[in-house]
């Protein structure tokens, strides 16, 4: 199949339409982070840098570390841009470009987001590591496509939800992280369980300003989740739909977190740079 120009949009250099991005500026090995200002505090530790670039909120930093050629790329905010960074990641190293049609041979990336988080549990405190089993998914991207969920993963969705009240109007997904990839991230640092990615910041996960929500206690009952040895330990923002759209079209992926706010505890850390930096490089010595 060839893909029309309405559907495959490149810009006038050939790059991905919102990455800005060629094949040859790609490893195989992504780091994902929603802030811009983090690409830079990754490739602060690479022993070399071969390529620079942003479109829009997407910075882009590829070079290599003890040997590993890595990319590490901003995604901004939310699974609305993961759906748009997985389609032109895969996009670079799946599909020939000039010839618009998919390549012969499928490149697998392993992508690693490196993002902040809330914590659900008391017991976790804040600058904790919180490494992503699966994720409970808020949003809506992965309705959208064809996704491989195991009979495993929509029991769980259905045991999730029938312990919240969630509004009906909320349709929910369970996807995991790949298996191998979390396993090489896991250690005594990490707290490991599931993650709610939620569609917004404040009420989807329970902040209440001057605008009141309709959820009230759905964070105690997210806190309170039991299911054999697994239990519900963060909030953040994009993991259901990269693990979805990673797991859909042939990458591997996982999310470790630096947890910033203690929701049970109503803490919020007061500077994180030093934790974040040490973050890095425990990601960088395991990729
Ligand atoms: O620090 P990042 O990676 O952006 O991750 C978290 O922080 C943002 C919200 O403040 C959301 O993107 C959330 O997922
Ligand atoms: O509470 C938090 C902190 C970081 N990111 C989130 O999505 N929530």
């Amino acid at each position: 199949m060839t893909f029309p120009a309405s559907e495959l949009v490149l810009d006038k250099h050939g790059r991905v339409y919102h990455l800005g991005l060629s094949p040859q500026e790609l490893a195989s090995k992504v780091i994902l982070v929603g802030d811009q200002d983090r690409v830079e505090l990754v490739s602060a530790f690479f022993d070399t840098v071969e390529h620079r670039s942003q479109h829009r909120e997407f910075v882009t930093h590829t070079g290599t570390y003890k040997g590993k050629r890595i990319s590490v790329l901003s995604s901004g905010i939310g699974t609305d841009n993961i759906d748009i960074v997985l389609n032109e990641l895969d996009a670079l190293v799946n599909i020939d470009l000039e010839k618009r049609e998919t390549n012969e041979q499928h490149t697998s990336l392993e992508l690693v987001r490196i993002g902040t988080c809330g914590i659900l549990q008391a017991d976790i405190p804040v600058h904790s590591y919180l490494l992503s089993k699966a994720a409970f998914g808020l949003d809506n991207v992965a309705h959208f496509y064809e996704i491989p969920f195991s009979e495993k993963e929509t029991g769980l969705k259905n045991t999730i939800c029938e312990h919240l009240s969630l509004p009906k109007e909320v349709v929910p997904y369970y996807i995991g992280a790949d298996e191998s990839l979390f396993a090489r991230f896991q250690s005594g640092q990490t707290h490991a369980g599931i993650t709610v990615t939620s569609s917004g910041f404040y009420g989807p996960q329970g902040r209440q300003l001057n605008l009141k929500t309709k959820t009230t206690g759905l964070n105690d009952k997210l806190t309170s989740f039991r299911s054999e040895d697994m239990r519900i330990i963060n909030f953040e923002m994009e993991s259901s739909a990269l693990f979805a759209l990673a797991k859909a079209l042939g990458h591997k992926s996982t999310t470790i977190c630096l947890g910033i706010a203690n929701r049970p505890k109503m803490e919020f850390s007061k500077g994180y740079s030093a934790e974040m930096n040490e973050l890095i490089q425990y990601v960088l010595d395991r990729i």
